[in-house]
C-alpha cells in the first residue's frame, strides 16, 4: 500500500476548455495517507470521477503530479501503478466461474497456488457467494456479478491502493449495507489505502475515516464525519451533510452582532471583525435551533410555514424575515404559534465568501 500525493493537480478536458478557463478540477493539492479509507463525496459533475481517474492513471492531469510514496507516477499506466479498481458496473469474465474470476488477478501476479486457494475461499465467503462458487458468471444476476467485481478488486494484497467508483449502485439496498460493512472490515484487517467515490452521504460517512467533500472542481473540506457535521469549512459542506442541511442565512456585521433581515444576533467570541468578504453568512444546524415563545428574551421572531413529523422528531420549516430556515424539535416539545428562535451560541458559524471565518 502507498501514500498517494496529489501535487497541485488541475485538469481541463481539452486545450480549448483550458483556454476558456473551464476546469473539471480547479486545484487539488492533498495527500491520502497510507492505509486510509477515504470517500470522495459531492454532487454530480463536481469532479469526483475525474480525480479518481487521475489517481488510477486512466487520465493524465493537465497540470500537477501524482506521487505514490516517493515515486512520480503521473505518466504511468494503471497497470504500472499496481492498483485495483472497482467500477459502477461489473467488469468480470462471463465464461469463468466465480472461483476462477477471483483467482484470475492472483494467477496473473504469479501468486503460489496454495495462497490463491486460501484467498479465493476467504473472498467467496465475504461476498456471500459460497453456493454459486462453481457457477459461470454469465448466469448470475447483476447484483452477484458486481459482488464478483468487488471480490476481484479486494483479493490481491500487493496493490498500492483500491479505487472504487460508485461500486454499490447496482446492489440492492439491504445488500449495500452488508457489503459496506464487509469493506470496512477488510480495511480494518488489512489497512489498505482505499478511495471510494460516491454522491451518497450515508455511504460516504459510514465507509470512510476521512471524507473528501468536492464542489465545483475543488476539495472544500477533508474531515471525519464529526468534523464535517460540527465544523463545516464551507457553506456547501454544511448544506450537503446533514438532513436537513445547515441553515445558511445572509447577514451583515454590525459591531459584534450579525444582522439577519434586521434581526440582531449576538456573535460571542469577537470573530465578527474577521468577516471580510463580498458575501457574509451565518450558519447554524437545525439541531442547534430551539423554538420558544415570541418575547422570550433576545430570541428572534420567525414565521412558521410547516411542521414535518419524521417519527422520532419534527422538522419545523420557518422564515426569518425572507430567509427560510429549519429547526429540529423533539417529540412532545410544544411549538408555539407566535414563535421565535434561539441559536446555540457555540454552534454558530460565520462565513465570508462561503468559507468559514471561525466559530464565533
Ligand atoms: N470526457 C469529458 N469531456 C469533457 N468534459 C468532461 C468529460 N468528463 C467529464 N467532464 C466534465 O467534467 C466535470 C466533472 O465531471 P466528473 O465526471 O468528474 O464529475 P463527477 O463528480 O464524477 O460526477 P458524476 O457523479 O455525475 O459522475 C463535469 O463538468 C463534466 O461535465
Amino acid at each position: 500500500m502507498a501514500r498517494i500525493r496529489l501535487d497541485h493537480i488541475r485538469h481541463a478536458y481539452s486545450p480549448a476548455l483550458a483556454a476558456a478557463d473551464i476546469y473539471a478540477l480547479r486545484e487539488v493539492h492533498h495527500t491520502f495517507d497510507d492505509g486510509g479509507a477515504y470517500a470522495l463525496l459531492g454532487p454530480s459533475g463536481c469532479g469526483k470521477t475525474t480525480l479518481l481517474n487521475i489517481i488510477s492513471g486512466l487520465l493524465t492531469p493537465s497540470e500537477g503530479s501524482v506521487l505514490f510514496g516517493d515515486d512520480d507516477v503521473t505518466m504511468l499506466t494503471p497497470e504500472a501503478r499496481n492498483i485495483a479498481q472497482v467500477f459502477q458496473f461489473p467488469v468480470i469474465y462471463d465464461t469463468m466461474t466465480v472461483r476462477e474470476n477471483l483467482a484470475f488477478p492472483l494467477k496473473n501476479r504469479k501468486v503460489p497456488a496454495a495462497a490463491i486457494r486460501t484467498r479465493v475461499e476467504d473472498m467467496i465467503g465475504r461476498i456471500g457467494l459460497e453456493a454459486k462458487a462453481d457457477r459461470k458468471a454469465r448466469g448470475l444476476t447483476a447484483d452477484e456479478k458486481q459482488k464478483i467485481s468487488l471480490g476481484r478488486g479486494l483479493v490481491r494484497s500487493d496493490v498500492n491502493a483500491i479505487l472504487f467508483d460508485e461500486p454499490l449502485t447496482v446492489i440492492d439496498p439491504h445488500m449495500k449495507w452488508q457489503l459496506r460493512s464487509e469493506l470496512k472490515q477488510l480495511h480494518r484487517e488489512f489497512a489498505m489505502t482505499m478511495v471510494y467515490v460516491t454522491h451518497d452521504q450515508t455511504e460516504a460517512l459510514t465507509f470512510a475515516d476521512k471524507v473528501v467533500v468536492m464542489y465545483e472542481g475543488e476539495v472544500v473540506q477533508i474531515g471525519t464525519p464529526e468534523e464535517l457535521f460540527e465544523r463545516p469549512q464551507h457553506t456547501f459542506v454544511g448544506y450537503f451533510i446533514g438532513s436537513p442541511g445547515m441553515n445558511v442565512l445572509p447577514c451583515r456585521i454590525d459591531g459584534s452582532d450579525a444582522m439577519v433581515s434586521d434581526m440582531r444576533i449576538a456573535l460571542p467570541g469577537g470573530r465578527a471583525a474577521y468577516a471580510v468578504g463580498a458575501k457574509t453568512e451565518l450558519g447554524i444546524r437545525p439541531e442547534f435551533v430551539t423554538i420558544v415563545d415570541r418575547g422570550d428574551g433576545d430570541a428572534v421572531p420567525v414565521t412558521i410555514d410547516k411542521v414535518e413529523d419524521v417519527g422520532s422528531e419534527r422538522i419545523v420549516r420557518a422564515r426569518l424575515g425572507e430567509h427560510p430556515l429549519s429547526a429540529i424539535v423533539r417529540e412532545g416539545v410544544a411549538i408555539p404559534t407566535d414563535a421565535a428562535m434561539r441559536f446555540a451560541p457555540d454552534a454558530l458559524n460565520l462565513y465570508a465568501d462561503s468559507r468559514l471565518v471561525g466559530r464565533v
